[in-house]
């Protein structure tokens, strides 16, 4: 599968495109509408329903049409309701609903009872404003019907550049896009309301991508799997390079686990230091580890000094007092890869001014879930994606906005939606091993947009093997058997 997300303008640009290449768009709202008749008719292999299509104004009830005649023709009773005048429709959409022998109804409510399922064709790309009125009433009425939905593009409603609800959405059961998917085929909520998402190949030919600046895409080995550190037979550990993590005194679990997953992920050695009091909980835990003990950020300097040490961790399980302030500027100074996480963010609320000029660059990696991403960046405007596309450029690095649809974007505006990690990767440490995994990579000389979108994904699949129940430590585990299976 490309692994291409289109904007809405991109995806106009795309149609626009395939017409100058000679298709017509009667040709492509064909292809459209039948792939949503297939839809429905998968929902109920047992043969014919009742079928309510609701209509929209613009080329989303177009292909709302076109799909109705070809369930009709295949025998199935099929009810079409549009909200506003037949004789408005324009363009495509007027030649479908021309194409259409059975009756055009006002859509009302009343045309829901009786429905086995539902196509929502109200809006698609050209939703421009929150709805309201009776198109919301429509809405909320096929939601509340219980039957299965099939959503034309997008659930109408959701904003097809973020995901967003702008007024209310039906959930459906399958949601039909076309070419390619959009970014709320992948973003919350969007992603959560369009159930099983189809992409349908309309007849636009894959070609006019090449010609279009295609900025997001799905996060997968695709995307990154020729950027993974290769093995040679002559490497020795010193080749695979030497992760350096900060440990803490109290929580000394997160970098247990941090450390854990780098030398898994293939770090050549991976050393903590920490204070003298916490060498031994850190030594006992690991043999394969190395404990330095530290006496103040100094004494970090000291082990920055070697220059063998490549990539730096900081932040998990590391308080957020003055000494990982002091420890993270001199780092950032220091001409390193590395990874800022968890207490960073507390200790450097409000304060990316300091990162900035202590050197964060392109090199580094942040990873803040939604609270800690506010607490450095505050209330930013905008839908998620933007505040981390925003969040990525002014701080110059690599971004990391952790959740169930996790965002990698690189300061340059690239972004690359994650789709694999389930819900039991909601556990206590599974944010340290995630830093860990990243630093891993980074150690062994991995770029870091790449590095990060790596990690994000082999640590969605790493969740999706262990399954409900997992804790942290079951991560670091499965990681080599996920490598062997990365077929680049
Ligand atoms: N490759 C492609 O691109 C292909 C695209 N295809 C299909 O075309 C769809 C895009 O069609 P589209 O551009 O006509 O927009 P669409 O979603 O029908 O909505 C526009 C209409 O809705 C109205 N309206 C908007 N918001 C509203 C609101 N809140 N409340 C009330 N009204 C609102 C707006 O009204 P106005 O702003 O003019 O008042 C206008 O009349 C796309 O989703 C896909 O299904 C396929 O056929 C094949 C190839
Ligand atoms: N509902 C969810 N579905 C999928 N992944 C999730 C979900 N909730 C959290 N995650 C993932 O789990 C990890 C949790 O990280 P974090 O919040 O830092 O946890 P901790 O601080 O306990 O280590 C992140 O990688 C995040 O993307
Ligand atoms: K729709």
């Amino acid at each position: 599968m490309a692994a291409e997300i289109l904007t809405v303008a991109q995806m106009y640009a795309a149609d626009r495109a395939a017409m100058a290449a000679g298709i017509s768009g009667p040709t492509l709202m064909e292809a459209a509408g039948r792939a949503v008749a297939r839809a429905v008719r998968s929902l109920s292999p047992d043969g014919p329903v009742p079928v309510t299509i609701l209509c929209g104004p613009g080329n989303n009830g177009g292909d709302g049409f076109v799909a109705a005649r070809h369930l009709r023709a295949a025998g199935w009773p099929v009810r079409v309701g549009l909200l506003g005048e037949k004789s408005a429709l324009a363009g495509d959409a007027g030649w479908a609903a021309a194409a259409w022998a059975g009756p055009v109804l006002p859509a009302t409510v009343r045309l829901l009872d009786g429905a086995g399922i539902i196509v929502d064709a109200l809006f698609g790309a050209g939703l421009n404003r929150p709805v309201g009125g009776v198109a919301l009433d429509l809405i909320m009425a096929m939601a509340g019907t219980g039957k299965p939905i099939v959503a034309v593009d997008v659930p109408s409603g959701i904003n097809g550049d973020d995901g967003t609800v702008r007024g209310g959405a039906a959930p459906a059961t399958i949601t039909v896009g076309f070419f390619r998917p959009k970014p709320a085929h992948y973003l919350y909520p969007g992603r959560g309301l369009c159930g099983r998402v189809e992409i349908a190949d309309i007849g636009i030919p894959d070609a006019v991508v090449n010609d279009m600046d295609v900025d997001i895409l799905i996060n997968g080995p695709s995307v990154w799997g020729r950027a993974l550190p290769r093995r040679a037979a002559t490497d020795h550990k010193y080749h695979r390079g030497h992760a350096l993590v900060l440990g803490g005194t109290i929580m000394t679990g997160a970098a247990r686990l941090a450390a854990r997953a780098a030398l898994r992920m293939g770090a050549g050695l991976v050393t903590v230091a920490c204070a003298p009091s916490a060498h031994m909980t850190y030594s006992l835990s690991m043999p394969s580890l190395i404990v330095q003990p530290i006496d103040d950020a100094g004494g970090f300097d000291a082990l920055l000094s070697d220059t063998r040490r490549n990539a730096v961790l900081l932040g998990p399980g590391a308080g957020s007092g003055p000494l990982l302030r002091k420890v993270t500027l001199s780092a950032l100074a220091a001409n390193r890869a590395g990874v800022l996480d968890a207490d960073i963010f507390t200790c450097f609320a409000g304060d990316l001014a300091s990162l900035r000029r202590a050197g964060l660059n392109g090199d580094w990696i942040m990873t803040p879930h939604e609270g800690e991403f506010r607490r450095l960046f505050g209330d930013l405007p905008g839908s998620r994606a933007e505040r981390a596309r925003r969040a990525a450029s002014d701080s110059g690095a690599i971004l990391v906005m952790k959740g169930p649809d996790t965002l990698i974007v690189h300061p340059d505006g690239r972004m690359r939606i994650n789709h694999n990690a389930p819900p039991c990767l909601a556990t206590a440490g599974s944010g340290d091993v995630l830093a860990g995994m990243i630093l891993g990579l980074l150690a062994q000389g991995m770029g870091a947009f790449d590095a990060a979108a790596a990690g994000v994904w082999w640590h969605g699949e790493a969740g999706r093997r262990c399954g409900a129940g997992l804790i942290a430590e079951d991560l670091t585990e499965i990681i080599p058997a996920i490598r062997r299976d990365i077929l680049f």
